[in-house]
């Protein structure tokens, strides 16, 4: 991964960041460095998935998974139990993968409707074993391939942690089960199990992924002039103490849209902590050109965009056409108006005074989503470390579990005694 920062600094933008500023910070990112560092050494909380890149072991995962035959995989989990997966495949272009992240029955029925169970292979994925989510679509989705005649059992392989009810049934059902590495939190295990079993089922060459990780590893330093992970994360940083509060995420290639929400569940869940933390806004380019863009470009100066683009990808000619106006177009590429696109974009939010960091990799491939996906959990924990942050745990989301369990008779709770007490105000 290449970063280019130029237009987050004072010259360009407003807020944006001296030079000045980035050398105080190039001192707070050495010392926060060696945390991180010592964190990944002795396997610590959260560091430790720093270390997937070496410790995760492709060849363990596709012999957990030879004995399954699918052209198509349904992911069975949530957040980070289902987004990093998503993210690999997708960046790899496979129009296959299916995801159950979410309890909308319309949806579950649509899907279910148009699976094939014969040739579909489903990953159940829960790190805790107890999401109510993926339980309950576990069920469902069990019940409708036993209600069409078709093993499930022969089809279904688990990655979840250690104990609890998804452990227990793998192995009352002797299914194929895979761990949830200790030590990394859902949203860091992009590149383990978690993340790898569905394109390794697909087919997909998931030590590349690996690779692509371990090359990002070791880009890690102590300073932020040859460290574009850490810049990332410093900058990102001090734009936010300048009053820059939402973070546009908008990659230029549709295979990297479900990496903006991957970077959504990061960025939120391990920074949105202390009354701090940057809103991800997910964006795609040049789609929201066409619609998000005149927000950036002319409201508060409270947004940055991180614009994302690979270097290099698969290209297609613009027929020539012989209308006065369009001709221009014909002597392009689609690539070609893409990159016009992302440079114009870049131009117009600079022209605005608004910050923007570029990010760019070599291409959409196994080793490129490697890359950026551990890259960005350097960044992520860079900043968390700089904000003074917890970046590995997520507090705030047992509340809304508590009061859905309590409401649904699971057990009385006092969440769910609150939810019960709404103050109503209807308009109809
Ligand atoms: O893998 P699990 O335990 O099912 O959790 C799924 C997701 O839910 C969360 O715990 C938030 O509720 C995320 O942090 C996690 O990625």
């Amino acid at each position: 991964m290449q970063l280019d920062i130029g237009n987050a600094l004072d010259s360009v933008a407003t807020p944006g960041v001296s030079t000045d500023a980035l050398d105080r910070l190039d001192d707070a990112v050495a010392d926060a460095h060696e945390t991180i560092a010592a964190g990944m050494s002795n396997a610590r909380f959260g560091y430790a998935s720093l270390n997937l890149p070496e410790t995760t072991s492709a060849a363990g995962i596709e012999r957990a998974v030879d004995s399954i035959d699918a052209d198509a995989v349904l992911t069975v989990g949530i957040g980070g139990s289902a987004l990093g997966a998503k993210t690999i495949t997708a960046a790899l272009g496979e129009a296959n993968h299916f995801l159950l992240d979410n309890v909308d029955p319309e949806a579950t029925n649509r899907l279910l409707d148009a699976l094939d169970f014969e040739s579909t292979a489903i990953n159940v994925v829960s790190k805790s074993g107890t999401t109510a989510e993926t339980l309950a679509n576990f069920l469902v989705v069990r019940d409708a391939y036993e209600a069409a005649g078709v093993d499930w059992t022969e089809r279904t392989v688990v990655t979840t942690g250690e104990s609890g009810p998804l452990a227990e049934l793998a192995a009352e059902e002797e299914l194929p089960k895979l761990a949830v590495p200790d030590g990394v939190p859902g949203r860091f295990s992009a590149l383990s199990a978690v993340g790898l079993v569905a394109p390794a089922i697909l087919g997909y060459d998931i030590e590349a992924v690996l690779d692509g990780g371990r090359e990002a590893r070791d880009s890690l330093t102590e300073s932020i002039d040859d460290c574009p992970a850490y810049a990332y994360g410093a900058l990102a940083v001090a734009l936010e103490r300048r009053g820059v509060h939402t973070n546009a995420f908008m990659p230029y290639a549709e295979a990297l849209e479900p990496f903006a929400e991957w970077f959504a569940q990061l960025w939120a869940e391990s920074l949105g902590k202390d009354g701090q933390g940057q809103t991800p806004a997910r964006a795609l380019g040049a789609t929201d050109q066409h619609s998000q863009l005149q927000l950036y470009r002319a409201g508060r100066h409270d947004t940055m965009v991180t614009l994302v683009r690979p270097t290099a990808r698969d290209d297609r000619e613009i027929p020539a056409v012989d209308v006065e106006g369009l001709a221009y177009l014909g002597d392009a590429t689609l690539g070609d108006l893409l990159d016009a696109e992302f440079e114009a974009t870049e131009a117009s939010l600079a022209a605005a005074d608004k910050p923007s960091i570029r990010v760019e990799l070599d291409r959409v491939d196994e080793h490129g989503i490697g890359d950026l996906l551990v890259s960005f959990e350097a960044a992520c924990i860079m900043a968390g470390e700089l904000m003074g942050v917890e970046t590995f745990t997520q507090p705030a989301v047992e509340w809304g579990k508590n009061a859905a369990r309590g409401l649904l008779g699971g057990e009385e709770t006092a969440e769910a005694a609150a939810v019960r007490d709404k103050r109503e105000y209807r308009i109809e």
